[in-house]
């Protein structure tokens, strides 16, 4: 006999990511040569690799933006290319986003701006923070503690460090109850405490939260510092793909290598 496992458990150990023979070309360009990766719920992954090597395309993939050429793409047991609109709308609705560029309004405040996390889930727009609901309200300060910058709530966001603002930027994110958060190079523009710090803060909440974290970084030092697993791709590939503590920095820099003698 076998007894069918109830929804909920089998959302929780299905994968939240799945490639299967992905290809990406644009034009005569192909970028992914049919890669396959499952990422289980709850993973911090690095996804690292030199410039052009398709992280930012494999990204887009994840999030609807771009098709794959061949092959399939699930997230949180959708698959984007196949979507409706609406449909796709929803899934986004699960999915975090965490930029280079911060993405805030600059003239607005840090709680402002988290505020604006939760307008997906309102029916109207908002303007001020006096017009969202108290709950709400509550719980973006309550996400601004959770970064560390409460004090600075009413802190207009072009006054902040850039670290701060990308810290204000994932409080942002948290409004959403995000269940994957998908980040291209959040750290490019910030100095190496900044990153340090950002990336932590983004460890701590996924293992807290239990949201899965896709994110691009070129720093390898920083990759080995807070990721469970570390996915190298080169030359739309995927070379290395490992639990980060059975790797390390040479193992990770000799990819970078190879790619610039090549
Ligand atoms: N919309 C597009 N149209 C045509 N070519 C594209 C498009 N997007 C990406 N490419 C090409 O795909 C390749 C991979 O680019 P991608 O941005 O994914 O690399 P990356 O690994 O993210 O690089 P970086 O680390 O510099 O951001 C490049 O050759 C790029 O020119």
């Amino acid at each position: 006999m076998t007894l069918e496992k109830p929804a909920a458990e089998t959302a929780q150990h299905s994968p939240s990511i799945t490639l299967d023979g992905v290809v990406k070309r644009f034009g005569d360009n192909t970028v992914l040569h049919g890669v396959d990766l499952q990422i289980h719920p709850g993973e911090f992954i690095a996804l690292v690799g030199p410039s052009g090597a398709g992280k930012s395309t494999l990204l887009r993939l994840l999030n609807g933006s771009h098709s794959p050429t061949e092959g399939h793409v699930q997230v949180l047991g959708r698959e984007p290319a196949r979507c409706s609109r609406r449909e796709l709308r929803r899934l986004r609705t699960e999915i975090g986003f965490v930029f280079q560029q911060f993405g805030l309004v600059g003239r607005l405040t840090a709680l402002e701006n988290v505020l604006m996390g939760a307008l997906g889930s309102l029916s109207m727009p908002r303007y001020g923070i006096t017009t969202y609901p108290k709950r709400l309200r509550e719980r973006a300060v309550e996400n601004l503690e959770r970064v560390g910058l409460v004090d600075q709530r009413f802190q207009r966001c072009d006054t902040l460090s850039g670290g701060q603002q990308q810290r204000v930027a994932i409080a942002r994110m948290l409004m959403q109850d995000a269940r994957l958060v998908l980040a291209d190079e959040p750290v490019a523009s910030l100095d190496p405490a900044a990153s340090i710090s950002v990336l932590e803060t983004l460890k701590k909440l996924s293992a807290e939260d239990g949201f899965t974290v896709v994110c691009s970084l070129h720093q390898v030092d920083l990759a080995l510092e807070v990721s469970d697993r570390i996915v190298a791709v080169r030359d739309g590939q995927f070379i290395l793909d490992k639990p980060t503590h059975t790797t390390d920095e040479p193992e990770i820099r000799a990819i970078y290598q190879a790619h610039r003698g090549a």
